[in-house]
């Protein structure tokens, strides 16, 4: 299934037409270079391509007041002073003769992408459109939105289509205090937002967008609201939110459909949101949210207002929901204290409402130290925020002829749109005797010798990008380890992660010059940890605990995996763990995420089963939804969290608290 876009030039056909120094950045421009960029791109062509069409007054009042839309409906008849006379009720918004058109088209255009996704027509898609939405409110337009397009998606969506759970993302720096108002008492809409807040001091300036405003009534905890004190965020932050926030709640609460408020004023460059996320970010925020949902996900653009940082955002959103694998994340060095301490407010403000907030840190005795910068906090100097900041931006990558090649014995059946790596490949002697001398010292048997063999030859194709994934049923899982591992690592800028999945001894030690990271769940007990790059992840008895399962992923595995930031990630399954399919494939597809999508998965021969699924994830597929997840273990959770205490000092992505000591 494909990737919708829908894009209207008729949305350009409106501008400011006075001056007013906080209007003036929301021009038709924001549209047309995204869309030049998609095309020139060659990302348009690999979308389907859906038409507008104009919300009709029924889907507008699904959020909106009656006399509100009467109101609009009179602005196309408006000489200019009445339209300045009109505007000057609400705040920070302009209307024009031909903006009520256009506010139809936005909110149909979201309408459209709600229905040709939940109609299964395609999988995700993308609606680029002005005038935005999330600020909108029932009774007022605001902050340059006339209609509020996803909150009217959601209602739509509710009612057409009886979606019983719905997330809405967003990921624009300024809070969509329209949406959290359409749905603070809605135990259906679950609101993430994060948002430049300066302690109030920044636009909208409302005391409801801080972190304790959690929703009201039967919609408690269905309202997160992450507000940014300082400006200069970067990508760490927003990833540290995703993973200890956004993405364990989500997994809580297993929404049927992802509404995603995509602004792009959270980008570097943004005169609006000054902070430092580069582009390729939205590649991540988004590969994180499409195992969500069974991948029903409609992003609708919102704000955005640097028309060099805007477009690329765009593209490297776009490039994700079509299912090419994310860039790696440049230089990645752990959130800033600030964001630590919003994320450590917003999980301790949230930890009555959700069983994986259950054991975070309660709210710090002293409540100022959210008000106040903390001695040694480095400001961003005066001169230095005066800069335009410069970025690099991400090099195009095309997506590898072969996403995903499946190394079988020879009466293995290959997966659809996998390529078979058959043993007839003709074994390259040089390899073959590196393999004899470093690993095969005493066996000759052939047939490992091809395995090991062909492995190294999917290794060396994985790194020149010819093939993006791989998955392998080896006879020997702890050969074949080594081979890989030995041979990965010995390339001098390679970093392995080998994600080990069942117990048994890991065949191999890792030394400290962090050349592999091995993250190992295991139910057994695990001593001292021996080393930074061996980490035991230790689960209780089996893997029946899915959400403690996935709360050691989330909250754990990912956040190591986006600070170590490997060249490859090897996921090694060991006969008998039992892990369910659909947990597996979540595991893999979230893995996806990193090293540009080289995952090399290894399992035994026994475990053919295994082999649909994993490929389907390697091939970008969503992961089927897990359902609404019951609280973790408590040894689990304790288990885990004690580890993250340890790990914490080595490794900055896992802090979720303000106070680092
Ligand atoms: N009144 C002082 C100037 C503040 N500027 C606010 C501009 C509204 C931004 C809305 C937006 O970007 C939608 S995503
Ligand atoms: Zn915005």
């Amino acid at each position: 299934m494909g990737t919708a876009l829908i894009y209207d030039e008729e949305m350009t056909n409106y501008k400011l037409l006075w001056v007013d120094p906080a209007c003036k950045i929301e021009v038709p421009e924001r549209l047309t270079v995204s869309y030049e960029a998609l095309v020139k791109s060659g990302l348009a062509d690999r979308c389907v391509s859906l038409p507008v069409r104009e919300a009709t007054d029924a889907d507008i009042l699904l959020v909106h007041s009656e006399e509100y839309l009467e109101a609009v409906k009179k602005t196309p008849y408006m000489t200019l002073e009445d339209l300045m006379d009109f505007c000057s009720q609400y705040g920070d918004v302009y209307f024009h003769p031909n903006i009520y058109h256009c506010a139809k088209l936005a909110a149909g255009s979201a309408l459209q992408l709600v229905d040709s996704v939940m109609m299964g027509k395609v999988r995700n898609g993308m609606a680029l459109v002005r005038p935005p939405g999330h600020h909108s409110m029932r009774n007022a337009a605001s902050g340059f939105c006339v209609f509020n397009n996803v909150a009217i998606a959601a209602q739509y969506a509710k009612q057409k289509y009886a979606v019983e759970r719905i997330l809405i993302v967003d990921w624009d720096i300024h809070h969509g205090q329209g949406v959290q108002d359409c749905f603070e008492d809605d135990p259906r809409v679950l609101y993430f937002s994060w948002h430049r807040y300066e302690h109030q001091k920044f636009w909208p300036n409302l005391r409801d967008s801080d972190f304790d405003r959690v929703g009201n009534e039967k919609g408690a905890g269905f309202n997160v609201n992450v507000p940014w004190n300082k400006v200069g965020m970067k990508n760490s932050d927003y990833l540290s939110v995703f993973c200890h926030l956004f993405l364990p709640v989500a997994y809580e609460f297993c929404p049927d459909l992802v509404l995603v408020c995509a602004g792009f004023d959270s980008a570097i460059g943004d005169p609006e949101g000054e902070m430092c996320a580069t582009p390729d970010i939205f590649a991540h925020l988004t590969h994180l949210l499409m195992n969500l949902a069974g991948g029903k996900l409609c992003a609708v653009l919102e704000g955005g207002y640097n028309l060099t940082s805007l477009p690329q955002s765009v593209c490297q959103t776009v490039q994700t929901l079509l299912g090419d694998p994310a860039p790696r994340p440049a230089n990645l060095d752990g959130p800033c204290l600030s964001a630590l301490e919003s994320l450590h407010c917003v999980r301790s403000a949230h930890k009555k409402y959700w069983s994986c907030l259950k054991h975070a840190a309660d709210l710090p005795t002293c409540e100022v130290s959210t008000k106040r910068n903390k001695v040694g906090e480095e400001e961003i100097n005066e001169e230095q925020s005066k800069q335009e900041p410069v970025w690099r931006e991400c090099p195009k990558t095309l997506p590898p002829d072969i996403s995903a090649a499946a190394l079988l014995p020879d009466d293995g059946i290959c997966p659809e749109r996998c390529y078979s790596l058959k043993s007839s490949e003709d074994l390259d002697p040089s390899i073959v005797n590196k393999l004899k001398e470093h690993i095969l010292k005493d066996t000759e048997d052939c047939e490992t010798l091809s395995t090991l063999s062909r492995l190294t030859v999917l290794i060396d194709k994985m790194e020149k990008n010819e093939i993006g994934s791989g998955l392998a049923l080896v006879k020997d899982i702890s050969k074949a380890v080594i081979c890989v591992v030995q041979h990965a690592a010995a390339a001098p800028m390679n970093r392995v992660l080998v994600v080990y999945v069942g117990d048994g001894v890991v065949p191999f030690h890792t030394n400290e010059d962090g050349k592999t990271l091995v993250v190992q769940f295991t139910t057994q007990k695990s001593e001292e940890i021996q080393s930074k790059y061996l980490i035991p992840v230790c689960l209780q008895k089996d893997y029946s605990d899915i959400p403690g399962f996935i709360q050691a992923t989330l909250s754990l595995l990912l956040p190591l995996g986006y600070e170590y930031d490997p060249s490859l990630v090897v996921v090694v399954q060991t006969s008998g763990c039992g892990l369910s399919h659909n947990v597996w494939q979540q595991l893999i597809g979230l893995l996806r995420g990193l090293a540009q999508g080289h995952t090399l998965v290894l399992m035994q021969e026994d475990q053919n089963a295994y082999v649909g699924p994993t490929a389907s994830s390697l091939l970008g597929d969503p992961a089927p939804p897990l359902g609404p997840l019951e609280a973790p273990l408590p040894e689990n959770v304790e288990s885990t969290e004690k580890l993250r205490l340890r790990l914490k000092a080595d490794w900055n992505f896992l802090l979720t608290t303000g106070n680092v000591k």
